[in-house]
């Protein structure tokens, strides 16, 4: 919509400046350049983001192998021909080649290709509508005519125990750039993080303990999520404690763990170990040590002040991504996508924001009609209640919407439907000896379902099933209709109807006798 002719280098102004070029920003400046703005994306990393380089892409790709292995073991015939064990090598290279080698050249290419203008540095808030980007020891200010979205992600959290930062700890990313297998590794942290570098860890060779101060894993999703994956790795040869966590940590010498940082080849494995104190009093020596302790917003650095905001918050937004001031009110020019703003720290939940946001940014800069009712094109409706997410641990665990506990806290009139998923003829020929549940929650006013969870061997592809479900309150007297192929794990949702009970099936309108 403005003079794209003068070359990016020299351009300091933009209809829409980007701060994070991970999957996020990258998602909002896409759509912003189609709904015809001029944009300019600023990344002080590598452009991809934690996602593709120590986050979504490496970790999947090193849990694939060990996946892969379990589920051959299980069924006979196949099972005869794994006649060797899990090469670590090639696993690793694997994850290399997921992980771009960290090498974002193609990324840059992608971008030059969708018309966004890339600069590289670290860009900080400098008043309304301006950003500093600092590189290379070299400042340089760029204005938008419309927008700033910030999209910097998030950071791990490393707690407060006495000793533990100077011991150099691993975040996921020296966990998941290494080049090397801890004989001994110490997760502390119980959720989603440590729950995935336990399976993988365990299953690439290393002696795992899992610390959870909680009374379980996966604290906020169905409790028999958390019950079948320790089983599970308790099985691989894992120790999850429950009730415990690090009071104090040392390593002589302080430890030669890496900082963290982008080349895979800087993670080494420490060569002294460390001792970690736990809350019972016991001690317990590891070589590494994984916090997976949470994240918190990448805001410490980005000029906050200077729209009236605090370092370090999270950026909380109304449901058109714009960032909220003290007082609740949308700043008109300010939008905050992907886990800076704390919604849903997802991959694809964030790229989900980016494009309501990268369009509405663009409807507002050209004049056009916001869709903001719930659901519309230009909202982030399904954050609220509607949030699918897969752990890739063994077994699997893929959840939507509400959990048991949620719906009661609600107090929705609920039915919460379990189901065996081994008593489902799909499962006895996926694998011998199939493990796994599902749990349903209906809304029986309304007769809805309101949330779903999965927790098995390759459950994770049911979950779009039951997301659509979900969000398109499909009524059960029409899921009645979804007739799933036989013998698949699908028919747990048969199975769920018929737990209802055959009346479920009978549409409001057919005639009572
Ligand atoms: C171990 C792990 C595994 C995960 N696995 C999955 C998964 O399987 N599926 C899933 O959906 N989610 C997963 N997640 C979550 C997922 O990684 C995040 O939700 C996602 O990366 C968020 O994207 P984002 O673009 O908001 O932020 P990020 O990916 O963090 O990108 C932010 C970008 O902004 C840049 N930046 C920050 N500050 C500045 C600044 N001031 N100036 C310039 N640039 C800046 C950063 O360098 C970075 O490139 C995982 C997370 C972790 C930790
Ligand atoms: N497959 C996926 O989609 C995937 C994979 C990994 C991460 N993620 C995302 O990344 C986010 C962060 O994951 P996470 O596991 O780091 O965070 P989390 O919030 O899921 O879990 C943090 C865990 O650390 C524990 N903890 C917090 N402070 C502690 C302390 N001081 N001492 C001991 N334990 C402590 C908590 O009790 C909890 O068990 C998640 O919200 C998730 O959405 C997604």
């Amino acid at each position: 919509m403005t003079d794209t002719t003068a070359s990016p280098e020299s351009t300091s102004e933009f209809d829409l400046i980007v701060i994070g070029a991970g999957p996020v920003g990258e998602n909002v400046a896409d759509r912003a350049v189609q709904g015809g703005l001029t944009v300019a994306i600023v990344e002080s990393e590598l452009i991809g983001g934690e996602c593709s380089y120590w986050a979504c892409m490496p970790t999947k790709a090193l849990l694939r192998p060990a996946h892969a292995l379990t589920a051959a073991r299980r069924v006979p015939g196949a099972r005869e021909a794994v006649t060797g064990e899990l090469d670590v090598e090639s696993a690793f290279a694997f994850r290399d080649g997921a992980a771009a080698s960290w090498d974002d050249s193609g990324q840059a290419e992608w971008l030059e290709s969708a018309g966004i203008t890339l600069v590289r540095g670290h860009g900080r808030l400098a008043r309304r509508l301006a950003v500093e980007v600092e590189h290379d020891g070299e400042t340089r200010t760029l204005t938008a005519r419309h927008a700033v979205a910030v999209s910097t992600g998030s950071v791990a959290v490393v707690p407060d125990i006495p000793g533990l930062a100077q011991a150099r700890p691993w975040t996921n990313r020296e966990a998941i750039a290494t080049s090397t297998v801890p004989p001994r590794l110490a997760i502390l942290g119980g959720g989603v993080v440590a729950s995935e570098f336990a399976t993988m860890f365990a299953a690439l060779g290393s002696d795992v303990t899992v610390l959870v101060r909680g009374d379980g894993l996966l604290g906020s999703l169905e409790p028999f999520a958390g019950e079948l994956v320790a089983k599970a790795l308790a099985g691989a040869g894992a120790d999850v404690r429950t009730g415990t966590s690090a009071s104090e940590v040392s390593r002589a010498g302080g430890g030669t763990a890496a900082a963290v940082g982008s080349d895979p080849a800087d993670a080494t494995t420490s060569a002294n170990p460390a001792t970690l104190t736990l809350t019972d009093g016991s001690t317990l020596e590891v070589d590494e040590i994984l916090v997976a302790t949470g994240r918190r917003p990448a805001t410490d650095d980005l000029g906050l002040d200077t729209v009236g905001l605090e370092k370090g918050q999270t950026l909380e937004t109304d449901d058109t991504l714009r960032v909220l001031d003290t007082s609740g009110e949308p700043i008109e020019w300010l939008y905050a996508v992907g886990d800076v703003n704390g919604r849903a720290l997802l991959t694809h939940q964030g790229k989900y924001q980016a494009r309501a946001a990268g369009d509405v940014i663009a409807v507002r800069a050209t004049g056009g009609t916001v869709d903001d009712a719930p659901w519309g094109a230009h909202v982030a409706t399904a954050d609220h209640e509607a949030v699918p997410a897969v752990v890739f641990t063994e077994p699997e665990v893929a959840s939507i919407g509400l959990t048991a506990a949620q719906a009661e806290e609600d107090e929705r009139a609920t039915k919460v439907v379990d189901y065996d998923l081994a008593s489902v003829a799909g499962s006895s020929v996926h694998a011998e000896g199939y493990e796994g549940q599902a749990r349903f929650i209906v809304d029986t006013d309304r007769g809805v379902l309101l949330g779903a969870t999965f927790v098995g061997q390759d459950v994770a592809e049911l979950l779009q099933a039951a997301t659509t479900a979900v969000v398109g309150e499909v009524p059960l007297h029409r899921l009645w209709h979804v007739v799933p192929a036989y013998p698949t794990l699908s028919e747990v949702w048969l199975r769920m109807l018929e737990s209802l009970g055959r009346d479920t099936a009978r549409s409001p309108k057919a005639p009572t006798s």
